[in-house]
């Protein structure tokens, strides 16, 4: 069979199998996470192992310190992985839910019930753990799933599918409604974007290379979950304690994920101080400081920053740094160089901060609080597909909710329309 069979063979499965998931009651549905929980920790050996097998490949191909963290399963991100299920279950099922009714003049009664999309391709970086998190929301939203994960996470990805399917099999659920695709062709991908036939949405989680090729090729419809370049803005009224607390945290506390602070602003005003206090914390974690002309002159030991800086996603232990004269300066900047993914205000002025929550054109705009809190489980949605930078159908952190649609249900007794 050439990939393009593949594929569409998939599609058909899991476009049977969405229908059946769509109609399945909440007892089924949990019963598959919890049994699928139940199964990750009795297969931690071998996941184990699957995982070590795409790490020492990852590393003798050089993949970089970050990125190699993303794709390690330790027996911590086991449990994780099984609490995520367990979690995902507890959370309410929105499937059926009917609100909104008014009655009408006519005598009609007209609501809304919230349904699943159907049939949910998601394309994402070798991060296992999503592999799980991704097939628990769509299970729990009534959706079936296409996954296609990074390729330096494959074999442990095809160990996850296998445990995924059983635990859905366990309690009487189509095993297709959730498909890891067996291949990292990216042949693959071409055809998953297109076959609208069978898919009805896609969830493209990635860089720029990803962005080119989804919005270049895509048919389905997207929901794009793409880069993060975010920034924060140390305020002329910040509290320089807090400032630093959060320009550190959302540097350093993981360097590879899209919610990572790229470039930090601060105020000419607070410059000398703020700058001074982050560069002895920075230098201590091993961080290369990039900056303005501005920045050079109060940290002789800075590199000078390009143009291309501006709009460069590290995802490593590297930042850049601008000083700027207003609150104005800093907003253009973010709205020009950003990727409306999370930007946050270090004030202690509530007309500044109301200002940036306003005109910034961002998925997750924040005062006094690090960018690394944009994330479905912090944000009490259980946990999250990813986070979307588009502004339709659903906009940050995406979980069960974002992966349904309402529609208009009517009730009458007979009525006709004059
Ligand atoms: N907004 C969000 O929720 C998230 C965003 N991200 C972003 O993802 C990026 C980091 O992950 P990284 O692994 O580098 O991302 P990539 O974009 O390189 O890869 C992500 C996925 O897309 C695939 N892919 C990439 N380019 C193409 C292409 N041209 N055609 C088909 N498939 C393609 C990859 O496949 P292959 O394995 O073949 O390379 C992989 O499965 C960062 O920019 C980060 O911000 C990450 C997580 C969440
Ligand atoms: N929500 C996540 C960040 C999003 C994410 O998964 O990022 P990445 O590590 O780039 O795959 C978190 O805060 O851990």
């Amino acid at each position: 069979m050439s990939i393009e069979e593949q594929i569409l063979a998939i599609g058909k499965k899991a476009r049977a199998a969405a229908v059946y998931m769509a109609k399945a009651n909440t007892h089924a549905k949990n019963a598959a996470l919890l049994e699928t929980a139940k199964l990750i920790r009795a297969n931690k050996a071998a996941l184990t192992q699957a995982n070590q097998a795409d790490m020492a490949q990852a590393q003798a191909n050089g993949l970089e310190a970050a990125l190699l963290d993303r794709l390690a399963l330790s027996d911590k991100a086991i449990e994780t992985m099984a609490e995520g299920l367990e979690q995902i279950a507890q959370l309410p099922d929105p499937i059926g839910e009917m609100t909104d009714f008014k009655n009408r003049p006519t005598g009609i009664q007209v609501g809304k019930m919230r349904v699943p999309l159907g049939v949910i391709g998601i394309i994402y970086e070798s991060r296992p753990n999503v592999t799980v998190d991704a097939a628990g929301l769509c299970i729990k939203s009534g959706n079936a799933t296409i996954l296609r994960g990074g390729s330096e996470a494959f074999r442990c990805n095809q160990a996850l599918a296998a445990i995924v399917a059983q635990g859905l099999e366990a309690a009487g659920l189509p095993a297709d409604a959730v498909q890891v695709i067996d291949t990292t062709d990216r042949a693959a991908v071409g055809t998953l974007i297109t076959m609208t036939e069978y898919v009805d949405v896609i969830v493209p989680r990635g860089g720029k290379g990803l962005i080119e090729r989804i919005s270049r090729d895509a048919k389905v419809p997207v929901i794009k979950h793409l880069d993060g370049i975010c920034h924060v803005f140390i305020d002329e009224s910040a509290n320089l304690s807090h400032a630093a607390n959060i320009a550190e945290n959302a540097k350093t506390h993981r360097y590879g994920t899209c919610n990572t602070m790229e470039t930090l602003l601060v105020h000419a005003h607070v410059a000398k101080p703020a700058l001074a206090e982050l560069a002895q914390r920075y230098a201590a974690k091993g961080v290369e400081l990039r900056g303005c002309k501005r920045t050079m002159a109060l940290l002789p030991s800075v590199k000078a920053a390009t143009e291309e800086d501006w709009s460069t996603e590290y995802l490593a232990p590297i930042l850049s740094i601008k000083v700027v004269d207003s609150l104005d300066e800093a907003i253009a900047h973010i709205n020009q160089y950003g990727s409306h993914h999370t930007d946050c205000i270090v004030t202690e002025n509530h007309s500044h901060a109301m200002r940036f929550i306003r005109e910034v054109d961002s998925a997750s705009v924040m005062v006094n609080a690090s960018t690394r809190f944009a994330d479905g489980f912090e944000y009490g949605l259980g946990a999250e597909i990813g986070i979307s930078t588009d502004k339709i159908h659903a906009r940050g952190p995406v979980g069960l909710e974002g992966l349904t649609s309402q529609k208009y249900v009517v009730f009458g007794h007979g009525e006709t329309r004059n």
